[in-house]
């Protein structure tokens, strides 16, 4: 019989990662490995799935924050190292995971990174934001204009240091950002040095260091050099534009390879637009509204008539009702609903990647003042994180 635990033993913490690494298909951490994972693990948000003594499923969170619409910052579990045994999968080991750690996180709010996109719509996850991934003809790129600050490249151990301090001085504005802990920057630092060429440049303006940029180039048998763009970070549009002509003028490069938040502007930073081609579309954030008359109330809304909404949530039955969505907020109401949405859809539209009159064209949800409701929940920015975990 499956049981669920919370672990608190830290010699169970290593047996955690052992059965979430070999359901993701890779070898359990070694000694090296364990070191710099092992701080990544937050007390209180490590749940395991038992068969008697032994582990067989396994789920887990990190404390951070998001940026909803609006730009408030609301607390937030990143979650992660979810994997269930393969000679256990198809019992419900990990919906049973799923209810546990549903009923017990501390954050109104969750995202995850989908192995599968098949896997979590069922728990109330909606496909919130995507990402697309760019390629650049380096060759061909030409922006003009020069840069208006300066550009450095750091030392490893001067990245180290500087870069956690110079993201949280940035800070989070655009809607999907979520705030960075200590163990994704160990992580961060340890796949930089397991890739070994990886590089950080880092901006300075008028009013210092303002944004970063971390890249590493390949060398194909072909001898083309690529450039994958790691980590890209600023604060104004100086920094941005100055880090692109930076990364685009580099010496002994054929092509950049970038994932980008949808609508961010990177064509039109070029001569040539067409050197910019978009390769792929593909999900990022997948949200769970943990408590949704707290994060109704969190976020801000366009300009339309007041929309009543009606919501359902099977595994969180606390959400269960309908809310009123004016440009003032959202309260709880008896009156009658003009739309029904499942809470997963519901977290689908909340950043406002897609909308009520798109789920509605597909038959997700039924109802009616659609205009109303996409009105309401419009954003000026297209949802995007930019912090892999
Ligand atoms: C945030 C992250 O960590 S993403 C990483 C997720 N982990 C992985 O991808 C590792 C490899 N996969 C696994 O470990 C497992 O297959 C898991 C965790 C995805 C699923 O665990 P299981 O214990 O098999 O799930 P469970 O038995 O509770 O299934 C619940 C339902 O989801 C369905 N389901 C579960 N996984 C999948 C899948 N990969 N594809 C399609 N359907 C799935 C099941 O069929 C079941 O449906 P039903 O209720 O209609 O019968």
């Amino acid at each position: 019989m499956t049981e669920i635990r919370v672990l608190t033993d830290e010699a169970q913490f290593r047996a955690h990662m052992s059965v979430f690494r070999r359901a993701m298909h890779w070898s359990p951490p070694s000694d090296e490995q364990w070191q710099v994972i092992r701080p990544s693990y937050e007390p209180d948000r490590v749940l395991a799935a038992f068969d008697g003594d032994e582990i067989i499923g396994t789920a887990s969170s990190f404390g951070s924050s998001l940026v909803v619409p609006g730009g408030a910052l609301v607390p937030h579990s990143a979650i992660s190292r979810v994997g269930v045994r393969a000679d256990y999968t198809r019992r419900g080991v990990l919906s049973a995971l799923m209810r546990e750690q549903l009923s017990s996180l501390p954050d109104p709010v969750a995202t995850l990174r989908a192995s599968e996109g098949r896997i979590y719509g069922r728990f109330g996850y909606g496909l919130a934001g995507r990402w697309r991934t760019v390629e650049i003809d380096a060759r061909r790129a030409v922006i003009p204009g020069d840069l208006t600050g300066r550009v450095r490249m750091l030392d490893q151990d001067t990245a180290d240091k500087l870069l956690p301090e110079l993201h949280e001085a940035i800070g989070l504005t655009r809607p999907g950002q979520i705030g960075r802990w200590a163990g994704w920057w160990a992580r961060q630092r340890d796949r930089k040095t397991e890739a070994e060429n990886s590089v950080t440049v880092v901006h300075s303006g008028p009013d210092g260091d303002d944004g970063f940029l971390t890249y590493k180039v390949t060398t194909t048998k072909d001898f083309d050099h690529e450039l994958s763009i790691e980590d890209f970070v600023w604060a104004n549009d100086d920094a941005w534009r100055d880090l692109w002509i930076y990364v685009s003028r580099l010496d002994l490069v054929d092509k950049i390879e970038i994932d980008l938040a949808l609508d961010e502007p990177v064509s039109w930073l070029f001569e040539d637009p067409r050197v910019v081609r978009t390769k792929d579309v593909f999900d990022e954030i997948w949200l769970r509204l943990v408590d949704v008359p707290r994060m109704l109330s969190a976020r801000t809304y366009g300009v339309a008539d007041p929309v009543v909404i009606e919501v359902r949530d099977e595994l969180l039955p606390a959400n269960d009702g309908r809310y009123r969505v004016s440009p003032d907020g959202a309260e709880r109401v008896e009156e009658p609903a003009d739309l029904t949405i499942p809470v997963d859809l519901l977290g689908a539209v909340y950043l406002g990647d897609t909308t009520f009159s798109q789920l509605a064209a597909t038959r997700r949800i039924e109802g009616t003042r659609l205009a109303d409701a996409d009105a309401l929940f419009a954003v000026p920015q297209k949802p995007f994180c930019g912090t892999f975990f």
